[in-house]
Order: C-alpha cells, then sequence, then structure tokens
C-alpha cells in the first residue's frame, strides 16, 4: 500500500531532522514542503507570527484545533516555559498517528498532548477531563467552517478569561469570512490583522488575533 504525503513527510523528518531538537523538526518539515510536497503547515513565515503571538501570550495552557501532521503543535511546544502545556486536537487518526510521533521525536511529549476526535466534542470535556480553568492561547488551524462555532462554543464553556488569545490561521486563504466577521463585530473580543503569505506560496494570506475581553 504507497504511503500517504503526511507519513512521507514523518519520514522524512526521521530521517533528516535531530532528535529531540524541535527547531529541526520544523525547518525539515519546511525544507520539504518547500521542495518536495507542498502541505497545509502554517508554515515558517506566519510561524514566525505566531512564535511572537506565543511568546507573548506566555500561556500556562494552549490548545490548538487541528494537529495535521504536528508542525505547529511542535513549534508552539517548543516556546512553552517549564510547567507550561499544549493541548491539540485531531480527529483523523491517520493524522494523529503522524503527530504523535512528530511530536515525540522533537522531544517536546512532555508539554505537548495530543487529543483524538472532533473538537465539539474535545471542547466540553476540557475542564473536567483534561483540568483545563481556562485558556491562555487557542490556535485555530482546522476546517475554516469551524473556527466560528468553536469559538462559540468555548465562551459556553467558560474556558476564556480576560486577556486569553485566539490566533486563526487561513483568513484569507483559504478564508474564514464569517469567523472574521463574527470577531470583529463582537464586543467581545479586541481583533488584530497580520497579513502575511499562504505557507510555501506566495499567495496572500493573513492571520487574526482575537483577544477576549471577558
Ligand atoms: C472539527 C475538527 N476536529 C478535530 N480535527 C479537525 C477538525 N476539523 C479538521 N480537523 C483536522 O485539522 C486538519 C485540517 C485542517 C484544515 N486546514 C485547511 O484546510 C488548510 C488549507 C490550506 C490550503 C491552502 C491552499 C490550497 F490550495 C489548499 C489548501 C492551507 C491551510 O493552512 C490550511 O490550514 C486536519 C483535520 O483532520
Ligand atoms: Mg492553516
Amino acid at each position: 500500500m504507497n504511503q500517504s504525503k503526511e507519513q512521507r513527510i514523518l519520514n522524512f523528518v526521521l530521517q533528516n531532522a535531530v532528535r529531540g531538537d524541535p527547531r529541526s523538526v520544523v525547518d525539515t518539515i519546511d525544507r520539504y514542503c518547500s521542495q518536495k510536497e507542498w502541505a497545509m503547515n502554517v508554515g515558517n513565515e506566519k510561524g514566525l507570527i505566531l512564535d511572537k503571538t506565543v511568546e507573548e501570550a506566555s500561556p500556562s495552557v494552549a490548545l490548538e484545533l487541528g494537529s495535521y501532521c504536528g508542525y505547529s503543535a511542535v513549534r508552539i511546544g517548543r516556546l512553552l516555559k517549564a510547567g507550561a502545556r499544549l493541548l491539540t486536537v485531531e480527529f483523523n487518526p491517520q493524522f494523529a498517528a503522524i503527530a504523535k510521533q512528530m511530536i515525540e521525536f522533537a522531544g517536546v511529549q512532555d508539554k505537548v498532548k495530543l487529543l483524538e476526535g472532533p473538537s465539539e466534542e474535545i471542547i466540553p470535556q476540557l475542564k473536567k477531563k483534561y483540568e483545563v480553568d481556562t485558556l491562555d492561547f487557542v490556535f485555530l488551524d482546522h476546517w475554516k467552517d469551524r473556527y466560528t462555532p468553536d469559538t462559540i462554543l468555548l465562551q459556553e464553556c467558560n474556558l476564556l478569561r480576560k486577556g486569553s488569545v485566539l490566533l486563526a490561521d487561513n483568513v484569507i486563504f483559504p478564508g474564514a469570512p464569517e469567523f472574521l466577521n463574527y470577531v470583529r463585530k463582537s464586543p467581545h473580543f479586541q481583533c488584530t490583522n497580520y497579513p502575511s503569505h499562504l505557507e510555501y506560496m506566495e499567495v496572500e494570506d493573513a492571520m487574526e488575533k482575537a483577544v477576549f475581553l471577558g
């Protein structure tokens, strides 16, 4: 049975990156996906915006929606302070298996926990099952039509506190117009747009930061 693209990306990392070195894992994925096969990792240009937003938020508890191959889970995990943790949600079993191996190879498995299942099921479990009080940082990078319902669900589950930072990928391409409309019109969010480019391409894209105001 021939391999999936995601398996090829993982194998390239296992053979070319340095075990326990998250930076080398991120750089190796970027090298493969810019030179061999495009894949929907956030990439290095938008990755720098992600890095700065995570560093500024300095989260104790972070959530990622849409692990895919684990690129941004490793990217976020490497920046977390001692004792901080990232919960990353992925409902595709093949992708979840790849992401878990990517996280372990990078050596961030003590800070990053992959939760397998749909976000709409996982989010309501975060408080009781995963001992989350509130989330300091949320990275949205899953199906674009899920950004708005999940942002509403996070509020309904009392998982956001004054100052919680949401960062959404792809608000221009493929686009998340409903999400932009929702957070920019809501009195509960302070929004900032970060123009950038689609990963590994010269196509315009952007990230949107939405800080919860309580
Ligand atoms: C609801 C839910 N729960 C848990 N996991 C979920 C979920 N919805 C998706 N996921 C998982 O996240 C991942 C999905 C991410 C969706 N991201 C995308 O569709 C995506 C697409 C592009 C793109 C750009 C140009 C093109 F020409 C084609 C595609 C670029 C990106 O950066 C993307 O994030 C994998 C999926 O299994
Ligand atoms: Mg994306």
